[in-house]
């Protein structure tokens, strides 16, 4: 369930004094320690004991051994089963603390308070947890549901526009996968600013909710969900083990560009439908530099992607602004053909 909290955080204090929990863990990194966490510790009324558990800030951070090191805190704090851990952050700690939570004693409760725009809209709905491994994105997993979601759009007002642009990806991918009329209005917006995006979180959420309720584990539908992502990750993981990593969203800006071309090239949407996808994710992400990057890497990564079934890469392809098809096996002529048209943007 997600709730949108009123400035008393009357709904979160009322969850917590109705459930009987033993104690609370706060996880949160460095940012969201400073900037969010006096918010929601002014405003929680609870009897219950807590404590604060605290990571780096990053995506470097979402792996096994910070993973670790939080199943050693909470087993030295003697957490119970009946504990519950609040995830106080972006995607990266929605992921990590889900992860852990669902894993710790076989799982405790958890509950998401997502403070970035894309963990609003995405990453803290649909239950999906995990860390990285060797770079390679969320490869190992659980999917486990949150207790309640709790959204605060006023996290925003600190968060930097980078990260608003990031999480702007992911509004735009659930328009152009799911409803045309989201996409329109969203590339309506000239100034990326969280007063112009706030209105737009709710449609995103109920895509997102909406697709998660139909198929929980990923057989079918959820793939959609994954357009821009098969080569993002590459991407994104390459840029990762270079030690430069790149934010999420920029990564599945630029993968929705390579893929919304490659659904030109399988001839599912009309070249008119590419151009006006590409030049709009153009407007408002920088050219993202893959020079470095060839196209075996690139190919190597593809061929971990979790939606590959029989060594086929399985890619989620828009079928028209506002639908999407998935267990699209392309060609490799037009994989390397959709990088190809993404090098020479930069022309
Ligand atoms: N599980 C899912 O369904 C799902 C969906 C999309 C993305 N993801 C994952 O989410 C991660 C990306 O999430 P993200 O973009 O939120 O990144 P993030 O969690 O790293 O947060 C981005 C940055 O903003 C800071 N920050 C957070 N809230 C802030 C605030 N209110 N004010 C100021 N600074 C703040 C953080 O400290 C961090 O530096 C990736 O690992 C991605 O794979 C998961
Ligand atoms: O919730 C989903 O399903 C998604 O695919 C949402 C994506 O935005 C998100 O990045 C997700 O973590 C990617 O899933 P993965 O299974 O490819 O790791
Ligand atoms: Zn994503």
């Amino acid at each position: 369930m997600i709730t949108i909290l009123n400035d008393d955080f009357s709904q979160l204090n009322t969850f917590l004094h109705e459930k009987s929990f033993s104690k609370i863990f706060i996880l949160v990194d460095e940012n969201t320690h400073e900037y969010c966490l006096p918010v929601l510790l002014g405003n929680m009324e609870t009897d219950l004991g807590f404590e604060i558990l605290e990571i780096e800030a990053g995506e470097e951070m979402k792996n096994i051994q910070t993973a670790n090191q939080l199943w050693e805190i909470l087993t030295e704090m003697q957490a119970d089963r009946k504990a519950l851990v609040i995830n106080l952050g972006g995607g990266v700690i929605t992921d990590m603390g889900g992860f852990i939570s669902s894993t710790y004693k076989r799982g405790v409760q958890f509950i998401n308070i997502p403070t970035t725009l894309l963990s609003m809209c995405d990453a803290s709905i649909g239950g999906k947890t995990g860390i990285d491994l060797m770079n390679y994105k969320n490869m190992v997993g659980t999917f486990a549901f949150p207790e309640q979601i709790f959204i605060y759009p006023k996290f925003l007002e600190t968060l930097p526009f980078k990260e608003l642009r990031s999480g702007f990806a992911e509004m735009l991918k659930h328009g152009l996968i799911a409803d045309k009329a989201h996409w329109e209005s969203l590339i309506q917006i000239h100034k990326l600013d969280a007063e112009a995006i706030v209105t737009h979180i709710q449609t995103s959420m109920d895509i997102k909710q909406d697709v998660v309720e139909k198929d929980f584990h990923e057989r079918n539908i959820r793939k959609t969900l994954n357009f821009g992502h098969t080569i993002g990750h590459s991407v994104e993981s390459l840029c990762l083990s270079q030690g430069n990593p790149i934010l999420h969203g920029e990564a599945v800006a630029m993968g929705m560009i390579c893929e919304a071309h490659l659904a030109y090239l399988e001839d599912l949407i009309s070249q008119q439908d590419a151009e006006t996808i590409v030049e709009n994710l153009q407007r408002y992400y920088p050219y993202l530099d893959i020079s470095d990057f060839s196209d075996e890497s690139i190919t190597a990564l593809l061929l971990n992607d979790k939606k590959n079934t029989d060594s086929k890469i399985n890619f989620s392809l828009l079928s028209g602004i506002g639908s999407c098809t998935y267990d699209h096996q392309c060609s490799q002529e037009n994989i390397l053909k959709s990088l190809e048209f993404y090098r020479k943007l930069n022309d």
